[in-house]
């Protein structure tokens, strides 16, 4: 018997299969949903090459996306693509018990809204990931580096289940910042997902440098960084004034980086251009703050992906 959660991660791609690893090793029972993957992760489990170590773990359950679970999990944690046309609370609700509290692991603005619709009983934890891994193969994980997770209720709060939740990612060895705010966090990240994620794409896969050290392109990822915290402040969620130039500095020390947005068009995947860029224009529409640079990149990318 342990006292530890019982976790079912559904989307058990690049994050699903690292935090499940993490929980794992925390000392939780992990299971994952999968498609595609299903048949290597039940011969193999997950492979991982990670600088925090030895990270390969074998899942206590692999079930098909159209299973039906044997008994429910103490969390769901979601970390499937925010893409238009999926419809996550369908995902996930199978495999909601009566007492499940869902956790979501994704990038993005707005993401929360429909899951907290759906399952208005349930705990909802929402976390945001700052770390760079992706899946090289079936069942084959490659974590570069960081790991940290943002992480509160929403709306807003940090309740027993984010504290459980967030002292077992500790334990399983990666840092955690609580949040009684996370929507203000979501907003904070946005401001740097919401230039460089889409611009990467534009520029055909460029990395964070490539776009710095393009003539005018520093300014242009200030400008539209400065129209999304125009935006945040007008939504409540005012944000530090040397937030962009913090930005700017920190991701030029980083090196040159290419996001998960550029990877999944490199890799002729669909992009979160909605949950990343989208959102934050229709609410600057809302709220009548003029995005003009946001606009047209948000555009350029629509014309590109219609
Ligand atoms: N990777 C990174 O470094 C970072 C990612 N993020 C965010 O984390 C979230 C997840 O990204 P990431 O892990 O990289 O994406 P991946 O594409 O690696 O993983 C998504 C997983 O979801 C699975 N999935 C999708 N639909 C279903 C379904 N119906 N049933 C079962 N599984 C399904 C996919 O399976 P299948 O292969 O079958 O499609 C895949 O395994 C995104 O919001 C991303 O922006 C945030 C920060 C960094
Ligand atoms: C912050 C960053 C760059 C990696 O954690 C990210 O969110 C992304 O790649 O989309």
């Amino acid at each position: 018997m342990t006292d530890k959660p019982r976790i079912l991660v559904v989307g058990a791609g690049a994050i699903g299969s690292f935090y499940g690893a993490i929980l794992k090793r925390a000392g939780c029972e992990v299971g994952v949903v999968l498609r595609s993957d299903y048949d290597a992760v039940k011969e193999g489990g997950f492979r991982f090459t990670s600088p925090l170590g030895e990270l390969s773990w074998q899942p206590d359950r692999v079930y098909r996306a159209d299973e039906k679970p044997d008994r429910f999990p103490d969390y769901v944690l979601l970390c499937v693509k925010v893409l238009p046309g999926v419809d996550r609370a369908a995902l996930v609700r199978p495999w909601m018990g009566e007492h499940t509290g869902l956790v979501l692991i994704e990038n993005g603005l707005d993401i929360e809204r429909d899951l907290a619709e759906a399952f208005p009983e349930h705990p909802l934890v929402s976390c945001l990931a700052f770390i760079a891994v992706s899946r090289t193969g079936p069942g084959e994980i490659h974590h570069q580096a960081y790991g940290q997770l943002v992480m509160g209720n929403f709306p807003a709060g940090f309740d027993g289940h984010c504290r459980r939740l967030s002292s077992l990612f500790r334990e399983g060895g990666i840092d955690v910042n609580d949040s009684e705010a996370v929507v203000g966090e979501r907003w904070r990240k946005c401001v740097w997902n919401a230039p460089f994620n889409p611009l990467s794409v534009l520029c055909n896969g460029a990395d964070t440098l490539s776009i710095l050290d393009a003539p005018g392109g520093e300014d242009l990822v200030r400008t539209m960084m400065e129209e999304v915290m125009a935006v945040a402040a007008a939504d409540g969620y005012p944000l530090p004034d040397d937030l962009v130039e913090k930005n700017l500095v920190g991701t030029r020390k980083m090196g040159a980086y290419k996001n998960s947005m550029a990877l999944d068009y490199l890799n002729d995947r669909p992009i979160e251009l909605d949950a990343i860029l989208g959102n934050v224009v229709a609410i600057a529409q809302r709220l009548g703050v003029p995005v003009p640079h946001l606009t047209t990149v948000l555009t350029a990318l629509r014309i590109r992906y219609q």
